[in-house]
């Protein structure tokens, strides 16, 4: 047996010689890390450990509070790898990504998008819903299925001319399967994926779930929405799955109009076109139980201005104070808090820091959203962040809930439509509560957008 001394190592022991060799792979990766960023100026930043980069700071069930910090660089991990899908609008890139959102544009306002068409199914939809919440009479309810339905039947409007009941088991099912996947997908495991796909593959079955959804979706989405190309009639195309058809037809060879593009566009309509709007209507109607008398005084504005008949979009401009506690709901709730992600197409100089082309850039909406330089109060609901002394609605450059340049939101008007007429159409009719009992719960839930935890409401009938 050969004699060691302390503090020496024995490298022709098995172990000794397998932890030297993970112990130099970590130091090396740890001073190509620091030589990498220094290479790149990139912006400051906690400093990233071998392999797991900043991962040990970051809050992996609200991943934005840990990234919200300025002018700073979380590196996420070495083997960061995201699911890319080069179909449909949302995730794709490059030129087919220009063409869907180009056409997506140009069928959203063709058919409805800013228009008074729309804003007629808007109001019809309320209807609807007033009814629906109406038949509980003051008695608690759970109103999230309720609110994705009327929302999603505006955008199946657009992409279908369709209008389906809310106990209709194809709508039932197509939220059930966007809800379940939004929620897989902000949930701690999925940023654990994200960061480690090679190894979380084999210990997380989310990935598999969301696949396995996406997929069911698509399916979903052929049989029920796509497959009715044999109605197409050219000559009278309306809604966007038609206009789609009829691009296909012309289009020789198919590069674009393919039906992968169809299926996936369609469900990225569909998803981002009902989630969004619906989680921000359930923030408003629970800010309001939470704030009674911010409640009473957009009441006593729609008595003012609107009286018994039917909200319009026109009478926004008479309704100062209402528009800026729908500002603030969308502020306050910051619902889609880490934006989308995004990568550089060239090399980016910001700040005077460089940004190296192809880089994953998450520009937070949390941090404008929450910008203490542009909203006096951030962590609180407070309307006033957009009302002048004399109760004018001011505009904050910082509002930008539906992110900025080009690939921001293309259903912005849309949305805005939406919240304003569903909004007001339901304070016209209802005094929101809580059940007798409960109280009010703000935190979000986990998942990709923040919505509301799971609540129950009362709506007490006003006329
Ligand atoms: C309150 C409602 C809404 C909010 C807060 C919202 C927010 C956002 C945000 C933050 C993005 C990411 C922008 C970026 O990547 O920089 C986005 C993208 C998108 N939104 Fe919305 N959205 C809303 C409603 C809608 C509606 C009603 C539609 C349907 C027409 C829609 C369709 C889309 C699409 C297709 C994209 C991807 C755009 C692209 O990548 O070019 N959104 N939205």
């Amino acid at each position: 047996m050969r004699e060691t001394f302390p503090g020496t190592m024995d490298l022709s022991d098995p172990t000794t010689l397998v932890l030297s060799v993970i112990l130099c792979f970590f130091v090396a990766l740890f001073f190509y890390g620091r030589k990498r960023s220094s290479k790149y100026n990139l912006p400051p930043g906690p400093r990233p450990l071998p392999i797991i980069g900043n991962l040990h700071i970051l809050d992996l069930k609200k991943p934005h509070q840990t990234l919200h910090q300025e002018m700073s660089v979380i590196i996420l991990c070495a083997l960061f790898s995201p699911l890319v899908i080069s179909t449909g609008i949302m995730f794709a890139y490059d030129d087919n990504w220009k063409m869907m959102r180009r056409f997506t544009l140009s069928a959203l306002r063709d058919f409805g998008m800013g228009k008074e068409t729309i804003e007629n199914k808007i109001t019809e939809e309320c209807d609807f819903l007033v009814e629906k919440f109406r038949s509980y009479n003051g008695e608690p309810f759970d109103n999230f299925i309720l609110i994705n339905a009327a929302v999603a039947n505006i955008i199946v409007s657009i992409l279908l001319s369709h209008r389906f009941t809310y106990e209709d088991p194809t709508l039932v099912k197509l939220l059930k399967i966007v809800n379940e996947n939004l929620r897989l997908i902000g949930s701690p495991m999925a940023v654990l994926y994200n960061a480690f796909p090679s190894i979380m593959r084999w210990c997380s079955r989310i990935q598999k779930k969301v696949a396995k959804n996406i997929n069911e979706m698509y399916v979903f989405i052929q049989e029920t929405f796509t497959s009715r190309r044999k109605e197409l009639d050219v000559n009278d195309q309306r809604n966007l799955i038609d206009a789609f058809l009829v691009k296909q037809q012309k289009e020789s060879p198919q590069l674009y109009f393919t039906n992968e593009n169809l299926t996936t566009l369609v469900s990225d309509l569909f998803a981002a076109g009902m989630e969004t709007t619906s989680t921000t209507l359930r923030w408003s109607l629970l800010l309001m139980i939470k704030y009674p008398e911010i409640q009473r005084k957009v009441q006593s504005e729609i008595e003012k201005v609107i009286g018994a008949a039917e909200p319009q979009v026109i009478h926004r401009k008479q309704m100062p104070y209402t528009d800026a506690v729908i500002h603030e709901i969308q502020r306050f709730g910051n619902i889609v808090p880490t934006n989308l992600p995004h990568a550089t197409t060239q090399d980016v100089n910001f700040r005077g820091y460089l940004l190296p082309k192809g880089i994953h850039v998450i520009a937070l909406l949390t941090s404008v959203l929450y910008d203490k330089d542009h909203f006096v109060k951030p962590d609180e609901f407070y309307p006033e962040h957009f009302l002048d002394s004399s109760g004018n609605f001011v505009r904050k450059e910082a509002f930008l809930p539906f992110s900025a340049g080009k690939r921001s939101c293309v259903g912005e008007s849309l949305a805005k439509m939406e919240l304003f007429l569903f909004f007001t159409r339901l304070m016209q009719n209802f005094t929101f509560q809580a059940p007798p009992g409960a109280t009010v719960d703000l935190t979000p839930a986990l998942g990709f957008t923040a919505g509301p935890l799971p609540h129950k409401i009362c709506a007490l009938p006003r006329v």
